[in-house]
């Protein structure tokens, strides 16, 4: 039987723990059938990204046409967008082809600090992607360079979560990965009329490169095969803190979060 269809436009990590590699590997863990519109090559490993380069507009323009129009896209997420060229782009193709639900990871720099974003793109990513996204998945860091906001306890996070709707998505997702000194991960979610708080353990681990990225896809997957936003974000928290968990050495720096756990079922 034909799988379900997820769409990612996002870059490429030649460490292979993040960015589109991250997402085929959690599609496929869901059993959905992975598209890609390839916005940047980085040179990247364990220790950070040496350097990246983006793929013409009018190219990642042109990937997505070419697979919404075939073979059709049951839902899409962005990651690494590079420039605010390739955002304007994104955004108008996204008002000429249908992708089902459409969720938003505001990716701005690794988890190393190097940047995946030139500087005027952040703004971009603001107007031009938030009022289309069903849902956006910022961390605490992007959450501060997006509001201004810095949270540190569940009121601020609350606060977060309002300032960002303003911008326009159905729903945000304040990610909770980076706060400091808690003994619990709470991610909250928010459409502005529901407030859920999503927690669970806080593992001791290096081993979280693509983190974000995986927990974006395994939400996108699910939305991809109709689930709701709330039963998407609950499973993909449950996915996440499993590959987490399972993260592993690999290279001098921080290894990448496991998907592999899926294959102990067969
Ligand atoms: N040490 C941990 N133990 C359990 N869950 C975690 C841990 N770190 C992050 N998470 C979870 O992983 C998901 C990603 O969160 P995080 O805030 O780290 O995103 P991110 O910064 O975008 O990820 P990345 O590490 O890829 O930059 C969230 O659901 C978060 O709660
Ligand atoms: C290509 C790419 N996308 C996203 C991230 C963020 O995890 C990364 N490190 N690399």
């Amino acid at each position: 039987m034909t799988p379900r269809t997820a769409l990612t436009i996002a870059g490429s990590d030649s460490g292979g723990g993040a960015g589109i590699q991250a997402d085929l590997r959690t599609f496929f863990a869901h059993g959905v059938h992975g598209l890609v519109a390839l916005t940047a090559v980085t040179v990247q490993n364990s220790l950070g990204v040496q350097g990246f380069t983006e793929i013409p507009a009018d190219v990642v323009t042109a990937q997505i046409k070419a697979v919404a129009s075939d073979m059709g896209v049951n839902a899409a997420k962005t990651g690494m967008l590079a420039t605010a060229e390739i955002i304007r782009a994104v955004a108008k193709t996204l008002d000429e082809v249908e992708v089902g639900p459409f969720v938003v990871d505001p990716v701005a720099a690794s988890m190393t600090g190097d940047p995946l974003l030139r500087e005027d793109a952040l703004e971009a990513i603001r107007t031009e992607l938030f009022p289309r996204a069903t849902l956006i998945t910022p961390n605490l860091d992007e959450v501060r360079l997006l509001t201004g906001v810095q949270v540190v306890d569940a009121a601020s996070q609350r606060a977060a979560a309002e300032a960002l709707l303003e911008f326009g998505s159905r729903w945000v997702l304040v990610k909770g990965g980076h706060m400091q000194g808690t003994a619990e991960c709470v991610d909250l979610l928010s459409d502005g009329r529901e407030y859920l708080e999503l927690t669970g353990p806080r593992y001791e681990t290096e081993n979280t490169h693509g983190g974000g990225d995986t927990l974006a896809s395994a939400i996108t997957a699910s939305l991809a095969k109709g689930a709701s936003v709330p039963d998407a974000v609950a499973a993909g928290k449950k996915f996440i803190e499993r590959c987490v968990a399972e993260g592993y050495p690999l290279g001098a720096g921080v290894g990448p979060v496991s998907p592999f756990w899926v294959l102990d079922k067969s």
